[in-house]
């Protein structure tokens, strides 16, 4: 990862959180240069937490970093609601099924389409791990709906090479773009680029300089962009490797430590996990443990891999790869009968609790806004009975 990715460290997530200036947030947010406050790599991989972040801003409820917060959390509401049911198309979007593809092309995975717009936010993504909300719904517009890329293979893609990568936030926020998660397809023109990005990102002249209409009436039948050409090609960059596991080597080892040596200390085990990464509790001792089983379907890209590991061996020394089975195995070996189930604690992380053995005690991750059920169909539902006020009519991400 380049040195443009943040730091995996609990100083630098803490430090972000104190740069966050909510008013230039308000003011410039959709703009890529905005100052967004690039908080997600740690909220999703546990460093921070929502009501932490809550806290320390001291933000009302009608501000529009809280309603950003609240999307996060809406999108977990839906996700423990609807389960794997998210990985589906919610309901009908403009097209059957069968009209998008089942891959991302290559132009789009080397930054090889010749539309600046789409160029940019792959060599950005790829790059820094990251990407601003309003080019990954400019991204996310360009796959489904000008390409006819159906919407899991994009979300599949874009969350293996995302440093904040969440499957909730990741592949709702996909379905909402496709209108399969929404009640219209989210559709932009070379205007609005102009209007938020950089010079670099400019699209007038090509393939995605079309007017609304075009775009909408295109969304809704089965035709679809051109790919790159050849000139176009001169410029791609390779896709970074994406793997099921880290590279075994150095602190990153294979199988789970020895139990005698977990054992013969009597402080309770900390599990921390890809999903929990922030300090281990007071007087517990600290295992890093990455299950096979969690990233089996859904492969990280090397520098994501490394950003975690990095982390984990910060918290655990070792960061030991196993699958459930062995976990299992070894949670029984370090824990008496008397001791069940305290011995071994971990974060209830919904991108890892199935494969967690039921004899590790599970602390639920924090939320800022109450659970409510049963399941809202769309944000200012849920945000009305989570919050408690009504929502001022927006989009979801930019103009
Ligand atoms: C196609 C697509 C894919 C996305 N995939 C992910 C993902 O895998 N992981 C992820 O964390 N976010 C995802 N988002 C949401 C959003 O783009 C990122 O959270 C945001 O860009 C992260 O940058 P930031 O921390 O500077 O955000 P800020 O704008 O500073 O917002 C602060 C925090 O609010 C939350 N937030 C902001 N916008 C959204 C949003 N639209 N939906 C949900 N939460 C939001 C995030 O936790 C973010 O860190 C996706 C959005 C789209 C359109």
């Amino acid at each position: 990862m380049t040195s443009l990715a943040p730091l995996p460290t609990l100083e630098a997530a803490e430090a972000a959180l104190r740069a966050v200036n909510p008013e230039a947030y308000a003011r410039t947010r959709n703009h890529l240069t905005g100052a967004v406050t690039g908080l997600s790599p740690y909220l999703t991989h546990g460093l921070l937490t929502v009501p932490q972040c809550m806290a320390a801003l001291g933000l009302p409820p009608q501000h529009k970093l809280a309603y950003e917060f609240g999307w996060r959390e809406f999108f977990r509401h839906v996700w423990a609601h609807r389960g794997d049911a998210i990985f589906d198309s919610l309901h009908d979007g403009p097209l059957p099924e069968q009209a998008y593809c089942r891959d991302v092309p290559a132009d789009i995975c080397t930054a090889a389409t010749g539309v600046p717009v789409v160029d940019e936010a792959v060599r950005t993504l790829y790059r820094t791990g990251l990407l601003h909300n309003h080019a990954r719904m400019w991204l996310a517009s360009y796959v489904v709906h000008g390409r006819k890329v159906h919407w899991r293979a994009g979300a599949d893609w874009l969350y293996s090479h995302l440093l904040d990568g969440d499957l909730a936030s990741n592949h709702l926020s996909w379905q909402w773009v496709a209108a399969t998660g929404s009640h219209k397809p989210y559709v932009f023109d070379a205007a609005n680029v102009a209007r938020f990005a950089p010079p670099p990102w400019h699209s007038e002249g090509s393939a995605v300089d079309l007017s609304y209409d075009a775009w909408d009436t295109l969304a809704r039948t089965p035709r679809a962009l051109p790919a790159g050409d050849d000139r176009a090609a001169a410029s791609a960059v390779p896709e970074p490797v994406c793997t099921p596991s880290p590279a075994i080597g150095g602190p990153v080892q294979a199988g789970l430590p020895d139990p005698a040596a977990f054992g013969r200390d009597a402080r309770p085990i900390w599990l921390a996990h890809p999903w929990a990464l922030g300090p281990a509790p007071a007087d517990t001792q600290t295992l890093a443990v990455v299950l096979r089983e969690a990233h089996q379907a859904r492969p990280w890209s090397e520098p994501r891999w490394h950003w975690v590991t990095e982390r984990m061996t910060e918290l655990g020394g070792t960061v030991w790869v196993c699958d459930a089975a062995a976990l299992a195995a070894w949670v029984d070996a370090v824990t008496t009968a008397g001791q069940r189930p305290e011995r071994v604690q971990a974060v209830a992380e919904p991108h890892i609790t199935r494969w967690l053995p039921p004899g590790i005690a599970l602390h639920p991750a924090p939320r800022h806004f109450p659970e409510v059920a049963p399941v809202c169909a769309s944000f200012s539902a849920w945000w009305r009975r989570a919050s408690g006020e009504a929502l001022p009519r927006r989009p979801h991400g930019g103009d």
